[in-house]
């Protein structure tokens, strides 16, 4: 049975956390944290560790963090009404503090940096933990961790899974706010899975959690790298800076083992400057690599495929998840698991058996209709867009018609990119809004059509052009000018089920005006 839980974070933090937990002495945690205390010693037992005032649990030490926008000491007396029985913060935090706390105190010189570290003495994961396998890479994460649960539970075995969508195990699903929770919630849902006895977790690594510490003090078993284009800029500065953070987890510090898919050229530094044992995995005859994809072939909307060793081991293997990029994450999971120590006749079996690479995966290629074609997809830079529209079929005239915008509050160099990649890709082009977050979203919008309108005057007059928001109007525009041989994509936020605008969650699910759009200009939708 599969049981999606809802509730307030506070109430869904609940669920992330083990049933129980013996709990340490505060003083226990000061000398591994090189925390000084402030005030009297205090034996007072922890039970848990969060470091969002907004989800502390009874019994939590409540680290309060120098954020970018706040001080996470400002927060004290939520953390405190919520049951925060102790405090470490740092100085600025202690200088924000009106009065001496009511609750015992101890001062490091970077919260952050303890953070793992706390939650992982707190809830025993150094030496409690599920094998943990990791994926890493611009796109394609969520759906290669999706496709490593599938196969894991084909196995077999039980199978956890952190990651953008949801963190889940045995069949109780609650949903994510980050793609990596931050160190103290990973710490607490991976002592939970250990519990439930959890063999493999498959989880999303992202870049922003390797610059953050929040994957400190894991150990994967096998790490993969699925590819890099552009995409955070806001948070790295420089391609180079974005690689560097991702190629981290490839060291013995995070991972044990490492898959790595070479058909770019960051995949290709990472695997030949490995310190830690690496196989390689390319699509591309041409490219050295220790397993290749051969054989690809359609294969209903998806493909078949074989996956091949240099030494001449053959794995067989299909995905019904449409696109070329589909089958290079398939493959990634696939030689993920072979890598994690399981025998290729086993999983070989396993994949024959259940089909485990065609699990669908909420708002990732999700088919709402089709004819005309209406894919709703999470592709929000420019890679993902050019190859969700690339595997997009029409038939005869059938033309293909995108409805997508870009986040404001985030890396803002790729909006004209993005136009310009729809522009190259598509026959219409209709710009809307994302998430706004706290900007004008009409400047975001002129940005991105800015530069699909640079692509048009220059190679493709015939493009259509539109900029139209609310989104729910772009979509329902599009069905309006669609045929039954044209391809819709909806592209940009997949299973998100709200917009944030100006800080305001405001409901919107693309899937839901997709096929709303569909029924009322009298198309069928499957959705
Ligand atoms: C850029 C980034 O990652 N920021 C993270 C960072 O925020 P920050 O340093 O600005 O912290 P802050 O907002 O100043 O708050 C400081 C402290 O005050 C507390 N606070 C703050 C405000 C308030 O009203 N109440 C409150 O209690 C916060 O809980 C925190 O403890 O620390 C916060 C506390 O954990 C995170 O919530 C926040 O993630 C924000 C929400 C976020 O959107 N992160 C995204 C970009 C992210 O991490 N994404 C990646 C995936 C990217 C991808 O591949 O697409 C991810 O792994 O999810
Ligand atoms: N291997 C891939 N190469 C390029 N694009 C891909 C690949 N896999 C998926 N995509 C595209 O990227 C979108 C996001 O896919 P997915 O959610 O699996 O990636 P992700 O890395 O988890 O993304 P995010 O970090 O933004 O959550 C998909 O909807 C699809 O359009």
């Amino acid at each position: 049975m599969v049981v999606q839980e809802s509730g307030t974070p506070r109430e869904l933090e609940h669920h992330l956390r083990p049933s129980t937990v013996k709990g340490i002495d505060f003083d226990q945690l000061l000398e591994p944290l090189a925390a000084t205390a402030h005030g009297a010693a205090n034996k007072r037992p922890i039970t848990g560790v969060s470091l969002n005032p907004q989800i502390v649990q009874p019994g939590d030490v409540f680290l309060a963090i120098s954020g970018a926008k706040r001080h996470g000491a400002e927060f004290l007396d939520t953390a405190i009404a919520n049951g925060a029985v102790a405090l470490i913060t740092d100085e600025a935090g202690l200088n924000l503090l009106a009065e001496p706390a009511s609750i015992p105190v101890a001062v490091v010189s970077d919260v952050r940096k303890i953070a793992a570290r706390a939650a992982s003495m707190v809830y025993g994961t150094a030496k409690n933990c599920p094998e943990l396998l990791a994926v890493t890479g611009t796109n394609g994460k969520t759906t290669t961790t999706f496709m490593i649960r599938a196969i894991t539970e084909a196995l077999g075995l039980h199978a956890g899974l952190v990651g953008t969508i949801e963190m889940s195990a045995r069949g109780q699903i609650i949903p994510s706010v980050l793609t990596t929770p931050e160190a103290t919630q990973l710490h607490g849902v991976l002592a939970r899975m250990n519990e439930q006895e959890i063999s493999t977790v498959a989880m999303e690594v992202s870049s922003h959690s390797l610059s953050y510490g929040r994957v400190d003090g894991l150990q994967f078993a096998v790490s993969g790298y699925t590819n890099l284009t552009q995409d955070h800029l806001d948070l790295h500065g420089s391609m180079e800076d974005y690689f560097q953070t991702k190629a981290q987890l490839f060291t013995s510090g995070h991972s044990q083992r490492a898959v790595v898919m070479v058909d770019d050229s960051y995949g290709q530094r990472l695997a030949q400057n490995a310190s830690i044992p690496t196989e390689s995995l390319s699509l591309d005859a041409h490219t050295n690599a220790d397993w290749h994809v051969v054989n690809i072939a359609p294969s209903v909307l998806g493909h078949q495929f074989t996956i091949v060793h240099r030494d001449g081991r053959e794995i067989h293997a299909r995905t019904g998840l449409p696109g070329l990029f589909n089958v290079a994450n398939a493959a990634l999971a696939t030689v993920m698991v072979l890598a994690s120590g399981v025998a290729l006749e086993q999983l070989q079996e396993a994949l024959k058996q259940a089909d485990p690479l065609s699990v669908s995966v909420p708002g990732r290629m999700q088919v709402i209709g089709e004819s005309p074609v209406a894919v709703v997809d999470f592709a929000h830079n420019s890679d993902a867009i050019a190859k969700a529209l690339e595997s997009m079929r029409v038939t005869g005239q059938g033309r293909r018609i995108i409805v997508f915008g870009a986040t404001g509050d985030r890396d803002k160099t790729k909006r004209p990119d993005m136009g310009a990649v729809a522009a190259r890709h598509a026959d219409i082009v209709i710009v809307t809004d994302d998430d706004p977050h706290g900007e004008d979203p009409e400047p975001i919008r002129e940005q991105v059509a800015a530069g699909a309108q640079a692509v048009i005057d220059a190679e493709r007059a015939a493009v259509q052009l539109f900029n139209i928001a609310p989104r729910a109007k772009a979509v329902e525009f599009a069905v309006s000018l669609a045929g039954v041989q044209d391809a819709i994509l909806v592209a940009g936020r997949g299973h998100e089920v709200s917009q944030d605008v100006a800080g305001i969650d405001v409901e919107l699910d693309d899937r839901v005006e997709l096929a709303n759009a569909l029924k009322l200009h009298g198309f069928v939708t499957i959705y």
